[in-house]
């Protein structure tokens, strides 16, 4: 059986004083079955540090995003291998927040995600289709392209350190969080994908995640659907709803 992946993404949030007070007002009183669930939350960059020194053993430490070149002459980026120095288990590549602000094409994605895997990081990679697309009936198209340009970088066994993430755009911050049916459909086609492109294995052991509006409310539903693994969890994993996310988890394993 799968084990759930609970990812908490923090993006650019908190001073240095409320991440403390996060994680220890929240995330250090965090109980959980680590051997069914696992979780991993994402600070900015520059608490990492601090979040390593002060968080239980039984949550990682994430970041949300690298760069697409190793270290060098490159102002401003933070490599795949300086992560990997600090002992950072885990990178979230192709957040939809990157892709619509920051340019970064399905690419770009591809090669920061083999880079990253090449560097022994363990990868959150997103995908998910805006509004239009699902308007226009595009969802599957949309999500395909994305997984179609990661899949042309890596090899089949580097798939065993990636979980696929889930995030509808339009859900994405916008409290409209996408049905159980609505999840377990695309789910199931990103599923089906991974048996037909990746192999068995991959359609066996592959976690796949939902992120988008989910909170306390709405988790248990979600977390029943059959493809669905965990959450990559944004607004709400900067609160004590965290807390019931997480146990929503634990107590459906
Ligand atoms: O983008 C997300 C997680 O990566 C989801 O954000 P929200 O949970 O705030 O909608």
């Amino acid at each position: 059986m799968r084990r759930y992946f609970i990812g908490g993404n923090w993006k650019c949030n908190n001073t240095i004083a409320q991440t403390q007070s996060l994680i220890n007002s929240v995330i250090n009183k965090l109980a959980f079955d680590a051997t069914k669930v696992e979780v991993a939350v994402a600070p900015i960059f520059l608490h990492v540090p601090w979040v390593q020194a002060n968080i239980q053993k039984n949550v990682q430490v994430a970041v949300q995003n690298t760069s697409l070149t190793k270290m060098g002459a490159y102002t401003g980026e933070i490599s795949v291998e300086q992560v990997k120095d600090l002992g950072i288990p885990w990178v979230i590549l192709g957040h939809s927040e990157r892709r619509q602000y920051y340019g970064e094409t399905n690419e770009i994605v591809g090669k920061k995600t083999r880079l990253a895997l090449d560097h022994q990081l363990k990868v959150m990679a997103c995908v998910g289709e805006k509004l239009a697309d699902r308007e226009s009936g595009q969802t599957t198209q949309v999500i395909q392209a994305q997984l179609d340009s990661i899949k042309k970088e890596l090899t089949t066994e580097q798939w065993a350190n990636v979980v696929v993430a889930y995030e509808p755009v339009w859900a994405i911050g916008t409290g409209k969080t996408a049905s159980p049916e609505q999840a377990q459909d695309v789910h199931a086609f990103i599923r089906g994908w991974l048996k037909s492109q990746i192999g068995a294995q991959a359609e066996q052991q592959t976690r796949i995640i939902y992120g988008g509006s989910v909170t306390e409310k709405n988790a248990l539903d979600l977390i029943k659907q059959k493809d669905l693994d965990g959450f990559l969890v944004g607004g709400a994993a900067l609160k004590s709803a965290f807390t019931d996310i997480v146990a929503a988890a634990s107590s459906s394993r």
